[in-house]
C-alpha cells in the first residue's frame, strides 16, 4: 500500500509537475531548464534523472545513463507520495529508459502527458540511441501532446525532414492522425524572419506565429517551451490556450537569453525574464552605479573644488546657502510626504524625523550663517526646477517613486561631504568647517545608509514600471543636484523667478 492511500488528497495551491528527462549542469536544457520553466509558471517542479548528461553551451562530452531499476525507483518514489498533476518528458537516452517510462506512464496514468522526443541537441550531439526511436514512436500513442521539431517529426514518421513549412503542417496532421496525440509543431529550424509553431490534431490547425529573435540563446528552447505547455495545461481549457501562453513567454525569454552571459557558445533563456525585479540588484546600489556620470561630474565644479580647497568666495557660498534654505523648507514637505505613505511605524519615524532636521538646519543656517536682509530673494531657477520635481512626484508618486526621489539629497551629499572632509584635512580655520563637518559627519552617513535600506525595501515591493518610475525619479534628482552645486558659477547676482 502507497502512502498516498493513507492520506487524503488535499487541494494544491500550485500544479505539481514532474520533469522525466536528463541533466545539462549549465542549467540551460533537460530537467534544470524543466525546473526554471515550472517555477516561472507557478507550478510546483519535481524531476526524475533519465541520463546524466556532461554538457555545456558548446556541446554535450558524456552521456552516463543510470541502470533503469534505479530510474524505476525515482519514478515510484513520486507517483508512491504525490499526486503528479502533469508529466514533461524529455531525453529518454535508451530504448530500455524509454519502456520503462512507458510502464510507468501505464502503471500511473498523469492526467496530463507532455512528451519532447528529443534527439538531437542544438549542438548536433546525439541524445538518443537509433534502436530506441521505435521505442519512442510508441510513446508518442501514450502521450496527449508531442512537441517535435522538424526533424524530429521526419523521424517519428519514418520520413524525411520536412523542408516548408506546409510539407511540416502535413506532416504533423499525419502524426496527429496516426498516434491520436496533439501536436506541437515547431518552427525553430526553418530559414526566414518567422520562428512560427502550430498546434495539430486529428481535425485542426492553429498556426500560432513569432518573430524569430536575431540570437545564439536557443540552448534547450524545446525543453523550455515543453516544460511551460506542462505546467500550464492543467490550469488552462485547452491545449491552444496554454501552448499561445508558453510561446509568447518563450519568445520574451529568448530575447533576453544573452544578457545572462552564461556560455561563451549557444547560451540559454532568461526563464525569469517576465519577473525583472525578482533577484535584481538592490535598488540603492544599482541606481548608485546609473548615476556614476553624474556623480563624477559633481567633483569637478569650481564650487565644489572651491569648498574643499576653501578658495570658494564668500557672497557665493551665502548665495548658494540662501537657495539652500529655500530648498530644504520644500524638501521638508516631501520628506513629510514619504512619512505619510509610509508602510511601517519605523519608515514613518524616520522620514518625519528627517523632515523636522531640515527645518532645523534652514533655521540654523539662516541664524547662523545668513543673518541680516541682503538673503531675502526668492528661489532661483535651478532652486525652483529641483523642489517641483520633488512636489510633482510627492503629488503623484508611490511611496516607493519619492523615496527615490528624496534619495539623492542624501546620498550625495553624504558622499561629497566624506570626500571633501578627506580633501580638506584638518577643518580649524578653515572658511567653510561648519558646512564641511555638517555632511561629513558619520551620522549623516548614517542617514544616508538607512534612507537607502528603505528605498531598497520599497523597491523590492513593487513591479518593474514603478521601479523603472523609481530610477527615473531617482536619476532626475541627481542631475538636479549637479545643478545645485553648479549654480554659483551660473550666474550672479541669482536671478529670481
Ligand atoms: N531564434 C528564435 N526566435 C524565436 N523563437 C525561436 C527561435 N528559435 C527557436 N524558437 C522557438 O523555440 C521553440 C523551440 O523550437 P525548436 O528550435 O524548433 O525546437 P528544439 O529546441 O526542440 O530544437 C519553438 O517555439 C520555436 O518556435
Ligand atoms: C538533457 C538534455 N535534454 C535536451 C536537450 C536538448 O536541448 P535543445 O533544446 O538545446 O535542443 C539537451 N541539450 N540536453
Amino acid at each position: 500500500m502507497t502512502t498516498s492511500a493513507l492520506v487524503p488528497e488535499r487541494a494544491a495551491s500550485r500544479v505539481r509537475v514532474l520533469s522525466i528527462a536528463g541533466t545539462d549542469p549549465t542549467g540551460g536544457a533537460g530537467i534544470h531548464a524543466d525546473l526554471k520553466s515550472f517555477a516561472a509558471h507557478g507550478a510546483y517542479g519535481m524531476a526524475v534523472v533519465t541520463a546524466l548528461v556532461a554538457q555545456n553551451s558548446h556541446g554535450v562530452r558524456a552521456v552516463h545513463v543510470p541502470d533503469v531499476a534505479f530510474l524505476r525507483a525515482q519514478l515510484d518514489a513520486v507517483s508512491d507520495d504525490v499526486t503528479v498533476d502533469a508529466v514533461k518528458i524529455g531525453m529518454l537516452g535508451t530504448r530500455a529508459v524509454a519502456d520503462e517510462v512507458a510502464a510507468w506512464l501505464v502503471r500511473t496514468k498523469p492526467p496530463v502527458i507532455v512528451l519532447d522526443p528529443v534527439m538531437v541537441a542544438t549542438s548536433g550531439d546525439r541524445l538518443l540511441d537509433t534502436d530506441a526511436e521505435e521505442a519512442v514512436r510508441r510513446l508518442v500513442t501514450r502521450a496527449h501532446l508531442v512537441t517535435p521539431n522538424l526533424p524530429e517529426l521526419g523521424v517519428l514518421l519514418g520520413e524525411p525532414r520536412a523542408t516548408t513549412w506546409p510539407d511540416a503542417v502535413r506532416q504533423a496532421r499525419r502524426l496527429a492522425r496516426s498516434s491520436g496525440a496533439t501536436v506541437l509543431l515547431k518552427g525553430g529550424h526553418l530559414d526566414g524572419d518567422g520562428s512560427p509553431d502550430a498546434v495539430v490534431d486529428a481535425s485542426t490547425v492553429t498556426e500560432l506565429d513569432a518573430l524569430r529573435v536575431a540570437t545564439t540563446s536557443t540552448h534547450g528552447t524545446g525543453c523550455s517551451l515543453s516544460a511551460a505547455v506542462a505546467a500550464l495545461r492543467p490550469r488552462r481549457p485547452d491545449w491552444v490556450t496554454a501552448v499561445r501562453e508558453a510561446k509568447r513567454w518563450l519568445t520574451g525569454a529568448i530575447a533576453a537569453g544573452e544578457a545572462l552571459a552564461v556560455g561563451s557558445g549557444r547560451g540559454p533563456v532568461d526563464h525569469l525574464h517576465h519577473a525583472p525585479t525578482l533577484g535584481a540588484r538592490p535598488f540603492g546600489a544599482d541606481a548608485w552605479e546609473r548615476a556614476a556620470d553624474l556623480r563624477a561630474a559633481c567633483d569637478d565644479l569650481p564650487f565644489v573644488r572651491g569648498l574643499a580647497d576653501g578658495t570658494l568666495p564668500i557672497e557665493r557660498f551665502e548665495a548658494y546657502l540662501h537657495q539652500d534654505a529655500l530648498y530644504l523648507a520644500q524638501y521638508s514637505r516631501v520628506l513629510a510626504r514619504a512619512s505619510q505613505l509610509a508602510p511601517d511605524a519605523d519608515a514613518q519615524v524616520f522620514w518625519a524625523q528627517g523632515s523636522a532636521r531640515c527645518l532645523e538646519v534652514e533655521r540654523h543656517l539662516h541664524e547662523e550663517r545668513l543673518a541680516g536682509a541682503r538673503w531675502t530673494g526668492p528661489a532661483d531657477r535651478t532652486t525652483t526646477g529641483y523642489v517641483d520635481h520633488l512636489l510633482g512626484v510627492a503629488l503623484t508618486g508611490s511611496y516607493a517613486e519619492v523615496v527615490a526621489a528624496v534619495l539623492p539629497c542624501y546620498v550625495m551629499y553624504a558622499d561629497i561631504g566624506a570626500r571633501i572632509l578627506a580633501r580638506a584635512g584638518d577643518l580649524t580655520g578653515h572658511p567653510y568647517g561648519d558646512w564641511v563637518a555638517t555632511y561629513g559627519d558619520p551620522a549623516f552617513a548614517q542617514a544616508a545608509a538607512r534612507a537607502t535600506e528603505l528605498a531598497d525595501a520599497a523597491a523590492r515591493e513593487v513591479g518593474a514600471a514603478t521601479r523603472a518610475r523609481m530610477l527615473a525619479a531617482y536619476l532626475t534628482s541627481c542631475a538636479h543636484e549637479v545643478a545645485f552645486f553648479d549654480q554659483v558659477r551660473v550666474a550672479e547676482p541669482v536671478v529670481a523667478v
